[in-house]
């Protein structure tokens, strides 16, 4: 049987939310304290699926590693364990086994690195024996996933000769390239930017360091969101940061266009409805890409049309969040259109919506997440599989509850 939840909205929403930690964050500190032979695990790591699968993989050496479904464990173990003695499968979920890795495999072959694919030529699962790498300078495309180039930066240090990375196409999801890029220093390691499209590692190794993991900035999207559709709102989120290195920390500024406020305290956001809303939301997602359901949810909700440009990774991510979007806002009575692979438009096109919407996620955390908030326009509404929100935020439909939203179980 599927699981559903029947979701209602409060008309006030005041609250304070202990965020799940950034699993971004988390599994850039894992691999790398790793790397630095740390013999104390970075604090407040999250507790999500993506992260415990990273937990598990280096705390057991198993021969068969699955991953499920996380995308960035995927990518950064298949470098990490391409430097580390032994010989392991790494596989994940039939979603992961269709989510490409053909070019971080190519740029680790031309290292040295010696990695089968276990199953079709391109694509997890991969059968990987740990060797040497000798290799220091690579040309990799930037415009299909960070992740690849993450991956490749974060084993820099420990390569003899350090790492030259030169990158072609568009530079998509580049915060999350800067972020590794903060971490690995903070780790002792020296890496920057020498031109536009180019990196550069010295092989120095990491030193290991006490470690702490800041609150996620993609799920207090979700927050924001709901401050945004509520009646009335007051919304402490805790353990955020100005400046923080992470790249939806943007969402603040995005969201201030839709009349949400953001006020830094001690322990983290306090988030306040202003009321001024823009027009028309035109925003290029090139460095936000998991911030792209989050707004395409509020925006037609609040009847504001858009332009979204910069989603071309929407489509290799858990589902295709493209066509996802487009299906389900369809069922609430909003027709979207998309555009060249990295397009979504909606112009006010409205159609009759469903009497009993039930909102399917594709197994995309995000696809629940952001649906959520939308019991505020549509109450009763469902959502299928809500489960699936525990591969970056575990306990959301608990905080939902905490902030008055009624939630009833339907098998
Ligand atoms: O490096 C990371 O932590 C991430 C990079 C992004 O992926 P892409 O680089 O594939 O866009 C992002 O969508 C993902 O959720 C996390
Ligand atoms: C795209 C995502 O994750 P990943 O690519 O790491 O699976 C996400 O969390 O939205």
């Amino acid at each position: 049987m599927t699981m559903r939840y029947k979701l209602s909205a409060p008309s006030v929403v005041k609250t304070t939310i202990q965020l799940p930690a950034s699993k971004s964050i988390s599994n850039r500190a894992l691999i790398i304290n790793a790397l630095a032979r740390g013999t104390t695990p970075p604090c407040n790591l999250s507790d999500c699926d993506d992260t415990l699968v990273m937990i598990k993989a280096l705390a057991e050496n198993n021969e068969t590693i699955d991953i499920m479904a996380a995308g960035t464990a995927m990518r950064f173990l298949t470098a990490y364990l391409s430097t580390v003695q032994g010989t392991h499968i790494l596989t994940g979920t039939e979603r992961m086994q269709q989510r490409p890795i053909q070019i971080l495999v190519n740029a680790l072959r031309e290292l040295g690195a010696q990695i089968e694919y276990a199953g079709k030529e391109g694509f997890p699962p991969l059968r990987i024996h740990g060797t040497e790498l000798k290799g220091n300078e690579l040309t990799l495309k930037g415009n299909v996933s960070s992740q690849y180039i993450s991956a490749l930066l974060m084993i820099g240090p420990v390569l003899k000769n350090g790492l030259r990375l030169h990158l072609t196409g568009e530079i998509i999801s580049l915060p999350y390239i800067n972020l590794t890029l903060q971490l690995m220093k903070e780790f002792g390691a020296k890496a920057a930017w020498t031109s536009e499209n180019s990196i550069e590692v010295a092989p120095k190794p990491y030193t290991p360091v006490s470690f702490m993991v800041e609150s996620d900035w993609s799920a207090a999207s979700y927050w924001y969101q709901i401050a945004a559709l509520s009646e009335q709102a007051e919304i402490e989120l805790m353990g955020l940061f100005r400046n923080s290195y992470q790249g939806d920390s943007r969402g603040a500024e995005v969201f201030s266009c839709l009349g949400i406020t953001t006020e830094f305290t001690h322990e983290g956001v306090l988030l306040k409805k202003s009321n001024r809303l823009v027009e028309q939301l035109n925003e290029d997602f090139v460095d936000i890409p998991d911030l792209a359901q989050t707004f395409a949810v509020t925006c037609c909700l609040l009847g504001i049309p858009f332009r979204f440009t910069g989603l071309q990774s929407l489509k290799i991510k858990e589902t295709d969040r493209i066509f996802a979007l487009k299906a389900e806002l369809r069922k609430l009575g909003y027709l979207l259109q998309d555009a060249q692979d990295s397009i979504l438009i909606w112009d006010g096109e409205r159609c009759q919506p469903e009497a009993q919407p039930v909102i399917q996620t594709y197994e995309d955390h995000r696809m629940a997440m952001a649906f959520a908030p939308a019991a505020f326009r549509f109450p009763g509404m469902r959502i299928a599989e809500p489960q699936v929100v525990s591969k970056s935020y575990p306990a959301y439909w608990e905080h939902l509850q905490q902030a008055g939203f009624q939630i009833d179980n339907k098998e």
